[in-house]
């Protein structure tokens, strides 16, 4: 489990992250939601210790992150995987070779046992047949594929995803929503994911803490989304015409039982 406690963070005069509080739990898929320049990334990157913070606290299991010495807090980056927007594989090296690299920067394995394991996790993505390609000859959701593959090689206890089915066509995004929400099942992975995409919302939201101006503005998840009255929520969840169409249909459904 990771526990933020009123978290603040500034660039300059620039109060980006106004004190946020929440959990986000074992097993399950979490997701940050809100308008652009809300703060997510800001939020994502606090989480995953890339940047520093004024005020509050992050702890992994307890763990306190600020307070952990640099080898212990180079353990705790050992247990995070994350996928990155664009997906970030190195073109240069094969789709085995990218899943192989963590391995390489946090473990002394040998080459065939690294091999195996990154084939592992392919595998597990269904994409063993693929692993001498490049990055470049894989179709979008490959890719994704690949820097999920990628992300658990390491056998992570925290995944962090900043909108991994960025630039994909609904069904695949669905997928690739999908195999995120298997491998956090599987392995009991905390895993946090940044979106904007209503429908990963429905698919996979558990937990979901929506983010206003740096503050957090509405937490619940997938069941209780479509029933808040909270104005800043029914106004991002129905800026489109067809969760309106949505909204409408559940009402009158509920309305005629
Ligand atoms: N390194 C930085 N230096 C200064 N300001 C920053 C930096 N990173 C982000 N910001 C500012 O923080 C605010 C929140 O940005 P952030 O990228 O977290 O938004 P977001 O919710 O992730 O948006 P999007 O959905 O468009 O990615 C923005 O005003 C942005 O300009």
């Amino acid at each position: 489990m990771i526990e933020v406690t009123n978290l603040e963070k500034s660039f300059g005069d620039a109060h980006i992250l106004k004190g946020i509080s929440t959990t986000f739990e074992k097993g399950k898929t979490n997701l940050i939601i809100g308008q652009s320049g809300s703060g997510k990334t800001v939020f994502l990157k606090c989480l995953l210790g890339l940047f520093d913070y004024e005020k509050g606290k992050i702890a992994y299991e307890g763990q306190v992150f600020a307070e952990l010495s640099e080898a212990e807090k180079r353990d705790l980056r050992a247990k995070i995987g994350m996928v990155f927007q664009g997906g970030a594989l190195f073109d240069s090296m094969t789709i085995e070779e990218n899943v192989m690299f963590p391995l390489q920067m946090f473990t002394k394995q040998s080459k065939s046992e690294m091999q195996d394991r990154a084939n592992f996790v392919l595998n597990r993505v269904e994409l063993k047949d693929a692993n001498k390609k490049k990055p470049s000859e894989a179709s979008g959701g490959m890719q994704k594929r690949v820097a999920i593959a990628r992300a658990i090689v390491n056998n992570p206890k925290y995944l962090f995803c900043d909108e991994p089915n960025s630039g994909l066509d609904p069904k695949t995004a669905i997928v690739i929503d999908n195999l995120i929400k298997e491998i956090t099942e599987e392995y009991n992975i905390t895993t946090v994911i940044n979106t904007h995409d209503m429908n990963s919302v429905m698919e996979i939201g558990e937990k979901i803490v929506f983010l206003k101006d740096g503050l957090k503005a509405w937490e619940g998840s997938k069941d209780t989304i479509f029933q808040t009255d909270n104005e800043v929520v029914t106004d991002f969840v129905y800026s489109s015409n067809l969760f309106k169409k949505v909204r409408r249909m559940y009402i009158e459904e509920n309305e005629n039982s």
